[in-house]
């Protein structure tokens, strides 16, 4: 039996349409979140590389600095991959034989050739800057000193790398750079600059650093001040105007600081045999008079040229402290006020990073963190009083040239802070003592690269670019929003009104 057949149900042409489009349109969707997932895949990351030496006094690192090329102006993205300690001394030490001062570097450079990829030695930019040890030479035999930079130069051209420079940099440079490199790390140049209308600078960290032959102290004071205008420099950083407060002084690094207050107490004890408060009780050690005075921070005191002088510790830190005073001339100032010897310096104001030698010195004393002043001087009390054969029975993996000079080293740090910088027992809190900040050294080679390869913009980009994942994420968002909303109009407004004519 044949089934009856209804009269055929005729689809509206304009219902036709309406489909069509509908699937056209969830086939677009589709299309996009497709090619948009699809697509989302990171772009290989271009690297870009740098290379600084910091030839100090004591010893020459090399820093093996990279970050993402798309980047290269944004704050707190340059990364230290690599610290390479050069073996022997510092490129000054090299006097008698400029030709090694290039040659020490060799190993070090090649392990610079072995992290960073083949494809990037050509672009990879290489500086050298020496500091305080070069400045003395230079000082001492300025012909020298330049036949020693010949000879590291020499060294650095024969690598594959984009060779730029190698000078020595000034104390207010070396200064300044430590305040830039501490603070790019810590992420302080980051905050905006303006709030309403009022332009006020974000809060920087002071950087103190103390070497073998120099210490620098850098920051930012309260006011402005238009005292010592040689003790500022204006930086205009992301956006932000900085009137940095520098100096360096030069023989006040720790090792010269020494020899000074040896070849001082010789000119006063007028003998080859020196007791010294600064040593522990049973030191002895034998130092050759011309070397004492070859430095030009020793150079006015000459004594007793061609001999021996015989140094042995008392192991007294007050007498040591007392010591030591007069070489932080307080009396002579010509300004509103000093640190020493007529040195300009604004009153301390907010946090101060201290490294380098500092750190050393303090971490070797367990005072890096949460201590006060008198807890400092409690410490050197008793580390000072303790007998030299204790100190290398409790210390046997510490080098004994570091570990007979800690008794010296943290009296000169109080010293140092306290008489000179005018550091107390109020704001002693406000001393941060660190090595490294989020995986970096804290040195001045950040920073002298990052203005060397114009990495820090004087303002702030107007508007950071999205990145490739968040510019995915927004499209799919977008295709979503749209489409509902498209959808909603339909159900709720037009598909109502066309069954209301009659179109479908
Ligand atoms: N573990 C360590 C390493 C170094 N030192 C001492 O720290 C000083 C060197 O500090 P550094 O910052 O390396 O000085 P340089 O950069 O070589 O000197 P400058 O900046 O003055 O040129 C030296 O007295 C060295 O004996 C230390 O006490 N303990
Ligand atoms: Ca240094």
């Amino acid at each position: 039996m044949e089934e009856a057949k209804g009269p055929k149900q005729k689809i509206s042409w304009s219902k036709r349409v309406l489909i069509v489009l509908g699937f056209l349109f969830i086939l677009g969707i589709v299309a996009l979140i497709t090619v948009a997932v699809v697509q989302n895949k990171h772009l290989p990351e271009n690297t870009k590389y740098g290379i600084v030496l910091d030839a100090g006094s004591s010893h020459t690192s090399v820093y093996v600095y990279s970050w993402p090329a798309e980047k290269e102006n944004d704050t707190g993205i340059v990364q230290q991959v690599e610290v390479c300690k050069v073996d022997g001394p510092g490129i000054s030490s090299y006097s008698n034989d400029v030709e090694k001062a290039g040659l020490s570097l060799q190993n070090c450079m090649n392990t610079a050739k072995k992290v960073i990829p083949k494809n990037k030695h050509k672009d990879t930019p290489v500086y050298l800057g020496a500091t305080a040890g070069m400045r003395l030479l230079s000082l001492n035999n300025s012909e020298i000193a330049e036949k020693v930079l010949l000879s590291v130069e020499k060294t650095l051209r024969l690598y594959p790398f984009d060779f730029q420079s190698c000078r020595i940099i000034t104390g207010q440079e070396e200064g300044a750079y430590g305040w830039i490199s501490i603070n790019y790390m810590l992420g302080n140049f980051n905050q905006r600059s303006s709030w309403m209308l009022f332009e006020q600078a974000s809060v920087t960290t002071g950087a103190l650093d103390l070497g073998g032959a120099s210490t620098q102290i850098t920051f930012v004071p309260k006011n402005n001040i238009d005292e010592s205008p040689d003790n500022f420099l204006l930086f205009r950083l992301y956006g932000n105007t900085y009137n940095v407060y520098t100096h360096s002084f030069l023989c006040y690094g720790k090792d010269q600081a020494l020899r000074v207050r040896l070849a001082s107490d010789i000119k006063v004890a007028r003998s080859t045999t020196l007791q010294n408060p600064c040593f522990n009780v049973g030191y002895v050690k034998n130092i050759s008079a011309d070397d004492l005075y070859s430095s030009p921070c020793t150079a006015s005191y000459k004594l007793f040229l061609g001999s021996s002088i015989l140094v042995t510790g008392s192991g007294d830190y007050q007498q040591c402290q007392q010591n030591m005073q007069d070489m932080f001339d307080k009396a002579d100032c010509f300004y509103s006020r000093c640190s020493f010897n007529g040195i300009f310096q604004p009153e301390l104001s907010g946090e101060f990073g201290a490294f380098s030698a500092f750190y050393f010195v303090m971490n070797f004393l367990n005072l890096t963190s949460g201590s006060d002043l008198s807890k400092m001087k409690e410490t050197m009390k008793e580390f000072c009083s303790t007998p030299w054969e204790t100190v290398k029975e409790n210390f046997p993996d510490i080098k004994e040239k570091y570990l007979s000079e800690y008794c010296f080293s943290g009296t000169y740090i109080l010293t140092l802070l306290e008489l000179g910088y005018g550091f107390n027992s109020e704001n002693w809190g406000n001393l941060y003592f660190f090595r490294k900040i989020k995986g970096s050294d804290a040195v001045w080679t950040l920073g002298y690269m990052l203005n060397l390869t114009n990495m820090i913009p004087a303002e702030l980009p107007l508007s950071p670019p999205l990145s490739h994942a968040s510019y995915v994420g927004l499209m799919v968002l977008f295709s979503f929003v749209s489409a509902s909303v498209v959808l909603i109009g339909w159900l709720y407004f037009w598909k109502p009104r066309c069954l209301q004519k009659g179109i479908i």
